[in-house]
């Protein structure tokens, strides 16, 4: 899978890939008739401008009908502009649900292994899937609005003073050539920042995660200056990012402000019959001073246009480093396996050979578990003890042989997972309370069952002893747990969850003798009536078996 790289700039598969995500919802469309209809109000400011204008020397009673137009249409214009932020908001708020759904099942379903790090999957999921937001918010309905609202100022100007709306078309020109010269500059400039700032998040996540082991080293001013590096390299980037924008909207308010000047002067001159040349329409001052009032009116969906263009480039660098399979039609999930009772587990011939592997974690092995018996996996470090329960968890890929379960084979993509109780190596432990941890392998479960597994997994002396209870909050470390506890934690959900087959990973690894014998018996009594396979190198534990399984290390 390629994901999460600095990939390489394809704006036209980005263009797809962001077609595909972003509906063409009412949303959006709702939004750009919000940002035409404030174009209309903005013609109807300037004729009820002008008309209170033109109305001075009659008096406040001849101004009423033009004030009347002026406030209305700037209420509405007001009430236009909070309704197309909020619509604009709520229709990237669901995008972005419905790509981080799609992002985060493909993260889940991933292999363990491979470059990327805890930091660089919480910056795609977080800082990525963010970027999309301003795209549909805002850029989407500006490129929409700057499409149709000036025909509509023009075509009104046009009706006052056809020339004016010439000076209007005729400086469009200079506007537009620096509108795409500045937009090409930005582009290249915000991507480099947006990788720079997605580099940062990742570091500062992966680093914050390591942070015991990084001051256990003495490694904290020498990881303190990468991120200082990294976050300098944001900063400048940063800095280059706003310089061109400035830049490009000091070039396009010049335009802009160019062009009504052009404007006052032409309606100025034609007023006062002081023009140079002669021109086929005299203007009165009602119609002078509308054309001026709505000239600005013409260039403001597209300096929105443009203040909104760092969005598209932040959408279309986010989409491109996104993993390809976000933006396929979800795939059907094979059901769930469910198991009524403890199932026979037989392996035959299986090879697992993980995609980054030389060679192969395991090669063709081959034994049965009879239903209900505890098989342990024996060997070496490194000869697939844990690969073989990863595969039957789908975290490991089966490149040769097959599972069979009660006789039939396990499919491809159907994994045990639901019906199986897994304590891994390092068991995850989660912030929140303990009853939160030991829950998670069985949510539905009552405070009476939580309590059941605490005890049958020998937890309940150490907790009473420290004064600790079920809703006593442990931090995402375990801080304040030893090892021995935290592992029994994991076995206290692994006795929560009611399932036929039981998976242990090394359960009395790091435990001294005591300790050991003392969780052997917990062990002992989780196995009843399950199928279990336990991965260890502790021959005390190994001899709780039914049946012992050695595996060789592979040359
Ligand atoms: N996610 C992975 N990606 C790539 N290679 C892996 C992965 N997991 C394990 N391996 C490799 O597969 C081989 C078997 O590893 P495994 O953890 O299954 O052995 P093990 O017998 O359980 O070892 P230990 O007793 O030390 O836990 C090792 O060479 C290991 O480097």
């Amino acid at each position: 899978m390629t994901m999460l790289a600095a990939a390489a700039p394809d704006p036209k598969l980005a263009a797809q890939r962001l077609k595909r995500i972003v509906p063409r919802t009412a949303r959006v469309r709702a939004s750009t008739a919000l940002l035409v209809a404030d174009a209309v109000a903005g013609i109807g400011f300037a004729a009820g401008l002008a008309g209170a204008v033109v109305a001075v020397p009659e008096g406040l009673g001849a101004m009423v009908p033009g004030l009347t137009l002026l406030i209305g249409a700037g209420s509405a214009r007001g009430l236009v502009a909070m309704l197309a932020a909020r619509v604009g908001a709520t229709g990237a708020r669901t995008t972005k649900i419905a790509l981080r759904r799609s992002l985060v099942a493909v993260l889940f379903e991933r292999m363990p292994g491979g470059a990327a790090t805890t930091g660089t999957l919480i910056a795609t999921a977080v800082d990525e899937v963010e970027a999309i937001d301003g795209y549909v918010a805002r850029f989407l309905p500006a490129r929409h609005a700057a499409a149709i609202a000036p025909l509509l100022v023009l075509a009104a100007t046009a009706l006052a003073s056809p020339i004016a709306a010439a000076i209007l078309i005729v400086t469009l020109v200079p506007f537009v050539a620096a509108m795409i010269l500045a937009g090409g500059a930005a582009a290249d400039e915000s991507r480099r920042q947006f990788v720079a700032l997605s580099r940062l998040s990742g570091l500062f996540a992966d680093r914050i995660r390591a942070l015991p082991i990084l001051l256990a080293f003495g490694a904290e001013q020498r990881e303190t200056d990468r991120l200082a590096r990294a976050a300098e390299d944001v900063a400048s980037r940063t800095m280059r990012v706003l310089r061109v924008a400035f830049l490009s909207s000091g070039s396009l308010e010049f335009f802009a402000a160019l062009s009504v000047a052009l404007v006052a002067v032409y309606a100025g001159f034609n007023l006062l019959g002081l023009l140079p040349v002669a021109v086929p329409e005299k203007l009165d001052l009602a119609r002078a001073f509308f054309v001026l009032a709505l000239a600005p009116e013409f260039y403001l969906p597209m300096r929105r246009l443009a203040a909104a263009y760092h969005d598209k480039q932040a959408a279309y660098t986010a989409v491109e480093r996104l993993p390809e399979r976000t933006f396929a039609a979800p795939v059907g999930r094979p059901p769930a396996l469910t198991l009524a009772a403890a199932p026979h587990i037989r392996f035959e011939h299986v090879t697992i050979r993980y995609d980054d592997g030389e060679r192969p974690a395991c090669r063709d092995v081959t034994f049965d578990a009879e239903p209900g018996s505890v098989v342990a996996l024996v060997g070496p470090s490194g000869s697939g003890k844990s690969s073989l329960l990863h595969l039957l968890l789908g975290l490991a890929p089966a490149s040769g042989g097959r599972v069979l379960i009660d006789g039939v084979a396990l499919e491809a993509g159907t994994t045990l997972a639901g019906a199986a109780s897994w304590v891994g190596q390092t068991p995850l432990i989660v912030p929140g309370t303990l009853r939160d941890n030991i829950a998670l392998a069985w949510p539905e479960a009552g405070t009476d069952d939580l309590c059941r597994a605490v005890r049958a997994a020998g937890l309940a002396p150490a907790l009473a002893q420290r004064g600790l209870g079920i809703d006593s909050v442990i931090d995402a470390r375990g801080g304040g747990l030893s090892g021995g506890e935290i592992r029994r934690i994991a076995l206290a959900r692994a006795l929560l969850k009611p399932s036929a087959v039981l998976l242990l990973d090394e359960p009395t690894a790091h435990l001294d003798m005591a300790a050991e014998i003392a969780l052997i018996a917990t062990i002992r009594a989780a196995c009843r009536g399950r199928t279990t396979l336990i991965a260890t190198h502790s021959a005390r534990l190994a001899a709780i078996a039914d049946q012992i399984v050695t595996l060789e290390p592979l040359a």
